[in-house]
């Protein structure tokens, strides 16, 4: 279990978490909505060990504080980040940058499996293993990114808006595969614009406002939520009934 409570976050003056409190368990998908603005990356962030929380604010995983630790340590501990913007390194090739992902000593036995199950999740990668990842489409960057974070043997997998710049059609197969990655056992927490695709996959959701959680649910009551349809879905909710 991933539990994070009472996590705070200022930039400078700004307050950009207050208080969150949210959990997860390993083989659960869990989605994190809310406008541009509301946290949600900052949030990931700090989970992460990207940025330093507020003293006060906890961040636990199995029990074990993970609050404050550099990033290297949080994936040495099973938490893995695909940031937004995927940050592979362009000028090296497809599997190159999944042996970076590797480079924890968490992940150093069973690092040829790991590889061919990416491979098999991402049979694309396979084809274009010696492929340069800057010449790689949107979609097969984000595959790479997802296939690195994976190499680092993570117990929860942390998305940052995966499907951004997508075509649609490339988003619906990247979700598929995010099912599969669930199946393995690894807990799934991703941040999300794409409200219907992502609650499709989720178990569970949580609403961000302001820095705050201001709702959370399972994925099937967010989604027939009025207000999550009004706010996410694009749907007149007043004149649909
Ligand atoms: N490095 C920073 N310095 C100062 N303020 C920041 C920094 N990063 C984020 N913020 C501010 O913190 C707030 C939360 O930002 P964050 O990126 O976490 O939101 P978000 O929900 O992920 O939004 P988006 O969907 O637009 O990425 C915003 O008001 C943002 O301007």
């Amino acid at each position: 279990m991933l539990e994070i409570g009472d996590l705070s976050l200022r930039y400078g003056q700004h307050l950009a978490l207050d208080q969150v409190n949210l959990r997860a368990a390993k083989g659960e998908t869990v989605v994190i909505l809310g406008a541009n603005g509301a946290g949600k990356s900052s949030l990931l962030k700090s989970i992460a060990g990207m940025v330093k929380p507020v003293a006060g604010s906890s961040i636990a995983l199995e029990g074990r504080v993970l609050t404050g630790r550099p990033a290297h340590e949080i994936v040495e501990m099973g938490v893995a980040l695909v940031p937004e913007g995927r940050g592979i390194f362009g000028d090296l090739t497809v599997e190159e940058n999944l042996l970076l992902g590797a480079y924890a000593k968490r992940a150093r036995n069973g690092e040829s499996s790991r590889r061919a199950f990416v491979y098999e999740l991402f049979p694309k990668l396979a084809q274009r293993r010696a492929q340069y990842a800057n010449t790689m489409s949107g979609g097969e960057q984000q595959m790479v990114a997802i296939g690195r974070a994976l190499m680092s043997a993570p117990d929860f997998l942390m998305l940052d808006e995966p499907s951004l710049g997508l075509a649609p059609v490339v988003v619906t197969e990247l979700f598929a595969t995010l099912r599969r990655v669930r199946e393995t056992g690894v807990g799934l927490i991703i941040v999300e614009q794409n409200v219907k695709v992502s609650l499709s996959i989720a178990d569970r959701g949580y609403l961000m406002e302001a820095g705050r959680i201001v709702g959370e649910d399972t994925a099937e009551a967010l989604l027939r939520d009025p207000a999550v349809q009004r706010a996410f879905l694009g749907m007149n909710t007043e004149t649909s009934k």
